[in-house]
């Protein structure tokens, strides 16, 4: 029976930033996670950690100076600071993985689990790692809440993890594309000659005493049409092959590029076209909504009678009922399957025991030089989710690379807290519906990816109306869960095409303010900000323009301009022991109406607000936190 007992989270759950700056006005920068993970930087010396995660991590990564490193549990020089994370890989894998993962983390390999098992153990784990065995379902997902950071599946399909619940649950997904396809590919290749060729069922008879040398005459490929279906990765790297063979080879993938196909000598036909002239088909799409048993018997009763069909992609893309109706009246001649509906299949299942058909379970992607390359795939990907970064591999978050991560980060922290602030200056009762996010840009709309800014708008918006924890993998999700509309605008500016973004205004409609001079002429909030100096600034309130560095926490006054006021507010700020780190004071015109910025370190009693609010020419007041 699994374990209950956890040790602690890697992370904690709450965290300032403090970047390699020894500036005092920089350790105060809020976080930047993208994955709910808070990764505690120090040092990169793994392997696999290059200059580039480096870069990317010290800009982005969120470090809790008062994080300690617990007992025995800790993990220094590897990118992690506190406790190692504890990662279960619930099927084998690679050693050569392992030893990556072993060297950051607890590894615990438990294979075979139950469903319930699975649940127990992962609500002490910080990632885990599947193959095609597991079935990581919505409970899985329910039973990690909290903890569950990332999901490495240690391979390409991920029809056996609910991506929908893993995005609901803001854990990243991740796969080893790569790694395995030669070897896909060359077990397709291996069922089509021995299907062709009648090995297996030769191979046995023989075994049993038997010498059936008529019995076993095949059919040969050269010269024969081979339909590939779906001409990805494994698809092409089996036509590539067939056509060494001396096929004819066509393809059809409604998503191929057709030079691709033609690169390789491959014509891009119609599904119908492919299955009414293939003399082989060999599948190799992936199983989706769409793909699911899409050789059903309509299908069947559409390909050349007497076709020979090879399956290393997924069983549920046929309909195995009727695979076996199209064998038994002759309609197919053959079949080699690797993956079925369910497996293993059922001891007694017609199909697998069906004369006419050649099976292996799931062995497309073994070999020894595969599973050592997907092992070490996966580690790094997972390492690299657990560490904050955003993994090339990521299946249900926007793949952003470094160098854009890198970019942006200064952008990622001012879009967040824009999106914070917005939302502390809706009045109470006002449900938000709608908020826009206009970037302005010198670039073009090719040159920018708003996708991080957006999520962090929108982190910025909800988290502090909600107990959700937002991020990069779930943020579009909420919004929508939540009714919040989050539309985006470019506006093309005449600034530096150096720097991705000129400014961020944040504008949420149809809203009551307490601070109605947040209220633009447009007639909705509106706040705009920009990256000084590396830092976010507040650029503008409403049709105010002020200029305040967005650190510690603020307070907007709308006032009469006149003078003396800095200094009055001021003092009563000292008075109560709140240090002010910045002030700006932004007007319509000269001695009409005013809004003053005042970034203050400390969080002001109310005794402070009450003071500042009896000052007469003050009209209005409000104290964000950042
Ligand atoms: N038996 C085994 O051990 C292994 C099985 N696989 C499976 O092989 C399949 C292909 O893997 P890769 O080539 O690496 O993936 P891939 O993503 O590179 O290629 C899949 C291709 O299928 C195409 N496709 C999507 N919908 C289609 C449709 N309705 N009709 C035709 N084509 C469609 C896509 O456009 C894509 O080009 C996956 O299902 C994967 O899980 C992969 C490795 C090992
Ligand atoms: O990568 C894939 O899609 C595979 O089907 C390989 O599955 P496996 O990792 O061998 O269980």
């Amino acid at each position: 029976m699994a374990s209950s007992a956890c040790t602690k989270p890697i992370f904690p759950s709450s965290f300032t930033l403090s970047s390699s700056s020894s500036s005092e006005s920089k350790s105060k920068l809020s976080h930047v996670s993208f994955i709910n993970t808070i990764p505690i930087y120090r040092k990169l010396s793994h392997a696999s950690s290059s200059k580039r995660s480096l870069a990317v991590n010290s800009v982005l990564k969120t470090v809790d100076p008062t994080a300690t490193s617990v007992g025995s549990s800790k993990s220094e020089d590897v990118g992690f600071l506190g406790e190692k994370p504890t990662i279960l890989v619930s099927e084998k894998l690679g050693e050569a993985g392992l030893k990556v993962l072993r060297s950051v983390g607890h590894v615990e390999c438990a294979y075979e689990l139950s469903q319930e098992e699975l649940c127990t153990k992962i609500s002490c784990c910080d990632a885990l790692i599947v193959r095609s065995g597991t079935k990581v379902t919505r409970e899985v997902f329910e039973a990690g809440k909290g903890r569950l950071k990332v999901v490495g599946r240690a391979g390409v399909g991920i029809d056996n993890v609910d991506l929908q619940a893993a995005t609901e649950f803001g854990c990243l997904v991740v796969n080893a594309p790569t790694a395995n396809t030669i070897a896909a590919a060359e077990h397709g290749i291996a069922l089509l000659a021995a299907m062709a060729r009648n090995i297996a069922q030769a191979d046995a008879s023989t075994k049993a005493g038997k010498w059936q040398r008529s019995k076993y005459v095949g059919v040969s490929m050269v010269g024969k049409t081979l339909a590939v279906m779906g001409f990805g990765k494994v698809g092409s790297e089996v036509a590539r092959r067939a056509k060494g063979l001396g096929m004819h080879v066509i393809a059809h993938d409604p998503y191929a590029p057709a030079d691709r196909a033609r690169a390789i000598g491959v014509e891009l036909v119609s599904f119908d076209q492919a299955i009414a002239t293939a003399d082989f088909i060999s599948l190799h799409m992936p199983l989706t909504a769409t793909t699911n048993k899409i050789f059903n018997d309509d299908t069947f009763a559409k390909v050349k009678k007497g076709v020979r069909i090879v399956n290393v992609a997924r069983g549920g893309v046929i309909d195995e009922d009727a695979l076996v109706r199209a064998l038994d009246n002759g309609i197919v001649a053959q079949a080699a399957l690797d993956v079925f509906t369910e497996e293993p299949p059922s001891k007694d299942s017609k199909l697998v025991q069906h004369e006419n058909v050649t099976v292996t379970p799931h062995l497309g992607a073994s070999t020894k030089e595969a599973q050592e390359g997907v092992a070490i795939e996966i580690a790094e990907a997972v390492l690299g989710a657990l560490k904050g970064e955003l993994s090339a591999t990521a299946v249900n978050a926007p793949m952003v690379a470094p160098e854009v991560l890198s970019e942006l980060a200064p952008y990622v922290v001012l879009a967040e807290k824009l999106g914070r602030l917005a939302v502390q200056l809706v009045s109470g009762g006002s449900g938000i519906k709608s908020v826009k996010v206009v970037y302005r840009s010198a670039r073009g709309p090719d040159d920018l990816d708003t996708r991080l800014l957006r999520a962090m708008v929108t982190k910025g918006i909800i988290e502090p109306i909600s107990n959700t924890i937002v991020n990069l993998v779930n943020a579009d999700f909420i919004a929508k869960q939540k009714g919040l509309r989050i539309s985006e605008e470019r506006v093309v500016v005449d600034s530096s095409p150096e720097q991705p973004v000129d400014s961020i205004q944040v504008q949420i409609s149809s809203v009551d303010s307490k601070f109605a001079s947040a209220i633009s002429e447009g007639g909705h909030i509106s706040i705009d900000g920009k990256v000084k100096f590396g830092d976010p600034h507040l650029t503008c309130v409403g049709s105010f323009d002020v200029d305040v560095s967005l650190q510690g926490n603020l307070i907007l006054c709308r006032q009469v301009d006149q003078p003396g006021m800095i200094g009055r507010v001021g003092n009563i700020l000292g008075e109560q022991n709140v240090n002010v780190s910045f002030m700006s004071v932004g007007r319509t015109s000269r001695r009409k109406k005013a809004i003053m910025a005042i970034g203050v370190d400390e969080e002001p009693n109310k005794q402070a607000l009450d003071n500042i609010g009896a000052v007469p020419a003050i009209e209005e007041f409000v104290f964000l936190k950042l």
